[in-house]
């Protein structure tokens, strides 16, 4: 008897949990209204701290000022040497679902151009391994770097929806353009030998494709369920986690 009330009590907490997670992404989505702003620049004001634990990490500060270990740095290359080939088949799989679900034909121009992007960005970490004397093909991924493909991996799977893949791949994206863009700024001490790599994302260009994939994944959360806009943040707030992670990682090497 007791048993079966407690089992009761339980449902009737989770579902009130339920509700409260409800209303909570309707408040969002009006404040992002009445603010006139996207939902993903909603999401990165509530999470800022997190945003900011991605986008300006002592690694990246370390770049910046210019005291850097170069182990660090190493570390970091060979690392999301990695992650980008990873990467490709996730951003394929965007690609499918864009084509499936969009009913916008620049969505697939727009991810395709970042495809494209990631033929030449393999070849330049080939390349700048090889400046640095790193041999590519020993590389064993750090537990980091696994945990963050295993996250690609399942926002692969076909039951994800397009809105929830893109906001992800928006995400991933914008850290990086976020983050090195950072080291070009007015003021920065970058080596010199450093800043091809942070050009590399922290570029005009970059900065553009990082908007455009924004725009499409705020138009995807406007006309998203519930559902999806709760899915598609604790995507968001995932790829944040491991990005610090992967940051981390690099750090901790030297
Ligand atoms: C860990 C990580 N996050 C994002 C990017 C940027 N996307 C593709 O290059 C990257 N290279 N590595």
């Amino acid at each position: 008897m007791y048993a079966m009330q407690e089992v009761k009590g339980q449902k009737r907490v989770s579902e009130t949990l339920r509700r409260g997670e409800k209303m909570e992404e309707k408040l969002e989505k009006l404040k992002a209204e009445e603010k006139k702003i996207g939902m993903t620049e909603a999401w990165l004001r509530k999470h800022r701290l997190l945003y900011t634990g991605a986008t300006r990490h002592p690694f990246i500060h370390s770049i910046r000022d210019g005291t850097i270990d170069i182990a660090a740095f190493k570390t970091w290359l060979a690392q999301d040497y990695l992650f980008v080939r990873a990467f490709v088949p996730f951003a394929a799989s965007v690609l499918i679902k864009a084509y499936k679900e969009s009913d916008d034909d620049t969505d697939i121009e727009v991810i395709l151009g970042g495809i494209a992007s990631l033929k030449d960005e393999i070849s330049w970490f080939k390349s700048e391994a090889n400046k640095w004397g790193i041999s590519l093909s020993n590389v064993v991924p750090q537990k980091p770097n696994k945990n963050y493909c295993g996250l690609l991996e399942s926002l692969m799977r076909p039951e994800v929806e397009y809105t929830v893949a893109i906001t992800a791949f928006w995400a991933i994206e914008a850290v990086y353009q976020e983050s090195f863009a950072h080291c070009l700024e007015e003021g920065s001490q970058t080596p010199e030998e450093l800043k091809e790599a942070c050009e590399r994302w922290g570029n005009e260009g970059f900065a553009q494709y990082c908007q455009s994939l924004q725009k499409i994944a705020n138009l995807r959360l406007q006309k998203a369920s519930d559902d999806e806009l709760k899915n598609a943040e604790v995507a968001l707030l995932s790829v944040l986690e491991h990005e610090v992670e992967f940051w981390n990682m690099s750090r901790a090497s030297v």
